[in-house]
């Protein structure tokens, strides 16, 4: 693997002297470790944190065996010597405690989610019941043929007493949450959210709002990475639009650095007389990855200010996007108490072709889900690869992942698609 690329200084590297994908994935994962402590939130105020706890469950859920249907409840063994003709000995609907054990031969009037009395293990749907009054005694007729059990949900069934239910680290969707309050847990600890102190740089770059000079670009990458910032659950902190000036870029990010547990800036990246964001953090701090052999993104840089983590991303908005998905995304879960992980890849037919793709280095390209002829999914790209085209980000369900190896791709043939879904974006 290849390590320590802070002595590369070369925009113009070959693409088979930059560092791989996977090697500038190791190296993150091999750098970061969670930053963040643990608070008490309750449940309400839980969605989307990562977990800081392992939750067993503290009791089976259901508690008891209960019905499942409103109907009858009986024991099977009754039903050949009673032909399936039941009194109707007791009643019992949810909330209340069981009836008295009910003798031999009985059947209990229950209804949906109400404990099963003792004894009994099967439930008739009232609908496929006759009734029958006689001498002040209500009768039931059951038919035949439903099977021990039916219609009873038996304790523990959906999670048993002890059973580790979600452990530390985890994102808690709405369905998780559920399981947390049906134990009867009122309040999890979770990670507190890893703070990060936003940068944008560049002497053309203006705040929506603002006029617009001549050769002036609005900062789009500011609410694109804040809105991404959103998904990883961090706190943001604004350090405005830096001019392109070396001393007060160094000034901002060592201030920064002091307060926060990681630095995201966007442009400047690259290695032009106007870009100070690599030559700030070879001085203040140690560079640990620059100069990908990928496109979009191969700018993008990772080293550390003290113990606070910089990430820079180009400026190009496509590839501060993929840079913040591919490398940003894992790296701030982790410091925030998650697992690194990487994005699923599907396996998808190529509804484009690609005649010559160059060597060495890894392509993302903007992927849209289409539907061809048949009514199979398949991965269509975005027809323009330009690195400032908010457009095919737009456009795009995810990212088509070509490998270094591959030079060409023929229509049908099958491609990674990362779905933006699966990085932590909602579906449109
Ligand atoms: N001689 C070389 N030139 C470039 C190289 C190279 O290797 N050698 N790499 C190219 C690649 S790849 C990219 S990506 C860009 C990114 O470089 P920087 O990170 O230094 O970005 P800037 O030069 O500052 O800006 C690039 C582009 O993006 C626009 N931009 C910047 N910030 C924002 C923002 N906040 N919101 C919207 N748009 C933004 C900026 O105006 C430029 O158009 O460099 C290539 N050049
Ligand atoms: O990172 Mo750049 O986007 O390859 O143009």
């Amino acid at each position: 693997m290849q390590r320590n690329r802070r002595l590369i200084d070369d925009c113009f590297l070959h693409d088979k002297d930059r560092l791989k994908h996977a090697d500038a994935l190791a190296i993150l994962k091999e750098r970061v470790s969670r930053v963040v402590s643990g608070e008490a939130v309750p449940l309400e105020a839980a969605h989307g944190r990562l977990l800081a706890e392992d939750i067993h469950a503290p009791r089976n859920v259901p508690a008891h065996d209960n019905a499942a249907v409103d109907g009858y409840a009986f024991a099977s063994r009754d039903f050949e010597a009673t032909g399936g003709f039941f009194p109707v000995v007791a009643r019992v609907a949810a909330g209340h405690p069981a009836p008295d054990p009910v003798p031999a031969g009985g059947a209990v009037r229950i209804f949906t989610g109400a404990v099963m009395p003792e004894g009994l293990d099967t439930i008739a749907m009232q609908e496929d019941c006759e009734t029958h009054e006689q001498d002040g005694l209500r009768f039931i007729v059951i038919p035949p043929g439903l099977k021990p059990g039916a219609n009873r949900r038996k304790t523990g069934e959906d999670v048993e007493e002890g059973a580790l239910i979600l452990a530390s680290g985890a994102k808690l969707r709405p369905q998780d949450i559920a399981a947390i309050a049906s134990t009867g847990k009122a309040e999890v600890k979770v990670w507190s959210p890893v703070k990060v102190a936003l940068v944008s740089t560049g002497d053309e770059i203006r705040r929506p709002g603002d006029p617009l000079p001549e050769g002036g670009v609005y900062d789009s990458n500011h609410f694109l990475l804040r809105s991404l910032l959103e998904t990883v659950g961090a706190t943001v902190t604004d350090c405005g639009v830096l001019p392109d000036k070396a001393e007060i870029v160094h000034e901002t990010l060592a201030d920064a650095a002091k307060s926060h547990d990681a630095i995201i800036t966007t442009g400047g990246a690259s290695r032009g007389e106007e870009d100070h964001l690599v030559t700030a953090l070879d001085t203040l701090g140690k560079r640990h990855v620059w100069q990908l052999a990928i496109k979009p993104g191969r700018p993008m840089n990772f080293g550390q200010i003290g113990d606070c983590v910089m990430l820079g991303l180009p400026g190009n908005p496509v590839a501060a996007m993929v840079c913040f998905l591919l490398y940003a995304r894992p790296v701030l879960t982790v410091l925030g108490g998650g697992e690194f992980t990487e994005p699923r890849r599907y396996q998808m037919p190529a509804d484009f072709e690609i005649a010559k793709k160059k060597p060495d280095r890894r392509e993302f390209y903007r992927g849209i889900l289409a539907t061809d002829t048949k009514g199979v999914t398949v991965a269509r790209k975005f027809e323009r690869d330009g690195s400032g085209l908010i457009t095919g980000l737009r456009e795009a369900d995810g990212l088509i992942e070509i490998p270094e190896e591959t030079t060409s791709i023929d229509h049908g043939e099958f491609v990674n698609f990362m779905p933006f879904t699966e990085m932590g974006l909602f579906a449109r």
